[in-house]
């Protein structure tokens, strides 16, 4: 079993009956609801929302059933990648440009599970390029806003087109370096009336389980959220 499979797969033996859950994006989190939808079929008895376009086509063809954000008042637990992950359970978010349905689904969860493989568990967070959404309107000057900030910034392409985000934003994605104290990079970009939210995730999981190439997994915990 691949390493991705095997964490988002132990990650779903945390999923019980009733329990209202949030759907993650990307190549992890697809294999959490994936197993997420067989265990559906099987009899598990749970409600969804999903963190994009993607996750939600994912999950009705599985079967899952998805409630509008309306008829929930908060998640039980939410399971979703991450691009990168340090030893605090800080996280860099948004590889695949969904960075701000899904802090909005992780915070309004009791608890968040991040599924990963080895590769994303690293000392420093900072290698892969920090996403930052922003509003298309006067873009250019949020970006030179961000570069102040002492990083190499670009906008996100897809093709020949700026890449858009399930919400209609563009992604900046900024090469910071290693970001050693992310609590003021992240208070920094909140800042900017351009930015609508950054891939920075502080605070906000509560267990990482990451599979590894022997075939085994780690668990990294934090404490309860309050
Ligand atoms: O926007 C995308 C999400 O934050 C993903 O969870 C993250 O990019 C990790 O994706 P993957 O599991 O495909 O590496």
């Amino acid at each position: 079993m691949n390493m991705k499979q095997l964490a988002a797969e132990a990650a779903v033996d945390y999923v019980k009956d009733g329990m209202k859950v949030g759907l993650g994006t990307g190549s992890t989190a697809y294999f959490a609801i994936n197993k997420l939808g067989e265990r559906v079929k099987e009899g598990l008895q749970i409600t969804a929302v999903a963190t994009s376009v993607a996750s939600e086509e994912q999950a009705r063809e599985l079967g899952i059933p998805l409630v509008p954000f309306a008829q929930v008042d908060r998640l039980d637990l939410t399971i979703d990648g991450a691009d990168e992950l340090d030893g605090s359970l800080r996280l860099i978010k948004g590889g695949g440009g969904a960075l701000l349905r899904e802090k909005i689904v992780a915070m309004g969860s009791d608890r968040m599970i991040v599924v990963a493989d080895e590769s994303k568990a690293v000392r420093t967070l900072g290698k892969f390029p920090l996403p930052v959404e922003i509003v298309p309107f006067a873009w250019e000057w949020t970006l030179k806003d961000i570069l102040k900030l002492g990083c190499e910034a670009e906008l996100r392409r897809e093709g020949s087109e700026l890449y858009k985000t399930d919400n209609g934003n563009y992604i900046a994605d900024c090469r910071f370096g290693a970001i050693e104290d992310p609590a003021a990079v992240a208070a920094a970009l909140q800042a900017l009336p351009g930015v609508v939210e950054h891939g920075l995730f502080i605070g906000i999981a509560n267990m990482a389980i990451v599979g590894k190439s022997d075939g085994t997994i780690d668990i990294i915990t934090a404490k309860e959220k309050a």
